[in-house]
């Protein structure tokens, strides 16, 4: 049993990878005898992490830390200096790789920050992009002008705003979609009968699904990363 740790910018997940199958973990109570092996991935700041190690250690449990390379596989990085890449973005590209193979694909990862990567069917990291996540877009918009307010009851919509909550949620909503149709345009998918598979995950992933016909939700998607990045990197 493999115990995955995904540390993010705002919260800490984990789960117990058991029979092809993840479960959830009770981090206060961990079932230390049964597990393997912690494989974990980390773009923000946690002491919970540390302590998790900590625990590990002592059950003389191996940890493994996984790390961005410039090919894994088949699968290639887009970025000259790798290690500047968000684990957790490499993760999703290697999720996409493996589980729609052949397939062009849009990983969209919407936590604190939304990224945006590229995929090509042949399994090419074309890049990316990183944007505020919706959160922080409202947010820097409220806390940086005289006027503009949020409330908590006024959803994100696909619409026009009629009122300044609506222009404010409905602006970080529309901003965060039209870079997805714009990283479609890498992929020349217009006019063509290719097709790409885009897929969700995250915090405001199930919301932004909701956008995009024939488009995935995935909340394992990051979990599924790490679970393939230590296969896969034991074997090459
Ligand atoms: N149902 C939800 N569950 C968790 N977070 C959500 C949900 N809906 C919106 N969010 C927002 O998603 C963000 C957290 O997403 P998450 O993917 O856990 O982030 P990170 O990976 O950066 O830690 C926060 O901005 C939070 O307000
Ligand atoms: C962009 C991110 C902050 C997203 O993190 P998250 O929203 O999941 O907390 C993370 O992938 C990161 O720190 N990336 C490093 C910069 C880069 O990917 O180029
Ligand atoms: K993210």
């Amino acid at each position: 049993m493999r115990l995955l740790i995904d540390v993010g910018n705002t919260s800490l997940k984990a789960v117990l990878w058991h029979n092809q199958q993840a479960q959830p973990a009770d981090l206060n109570n961990l079932p230390w005898p049964q597990i393997t092996e912690v494989v974990y991935a980390c773009v923000g700041r946690s002491d919970l992490l540390k302590k998790l190690l900590a625990q590990a250690a002592k059950h003389h449990i191996a940890c493994y830390e996984a790390t961005v390379t410039k090919t894994l596989q088949g699968l290639s990085c887009a970025y000259e200096q790798v290690s500047n890449l968000g684990i957790d973005r490499w993760l999703a590209l290697i999720a996409g790789f493996t589980l729609h193979p052949n397939q062009a694909c849009i990983l969209v990862d919407a936590g604190t920050a939304t990224t945006i990567d590229v995929l090509t069917s042949e399994g090419q990291h074309l890049g990316g992009w990183i944007l505020p996540g919706l959160d922080l877009m409202t947010s820097s918009l409220t806390q940086n002008t005289q006027r503009v307010f949020d409330d908590e009851k006024t959803p994100f919509e696909n619409q026009l705003g009629k009122n300044t909550p609506n222009g404010l949620k409905n602006g970080a909503l529309v901003a965060t979609i039209g870079a997805v149709e714009q990283a479609k345009l890498h992929l020349g998918v217009q006019n063509s009968t290719k097709t790409v598979q885009i897929v969700f995950a995250g915090g405001y992933g199930a919301l932004l699904q909701q956008q995009f016909e024939g488009s995935i939700f995935d909340s394992l998607l990051v979990m599924k990363g790490l679970n393939f990045w230590r296969d896969l990197s034991k074997t090459s």
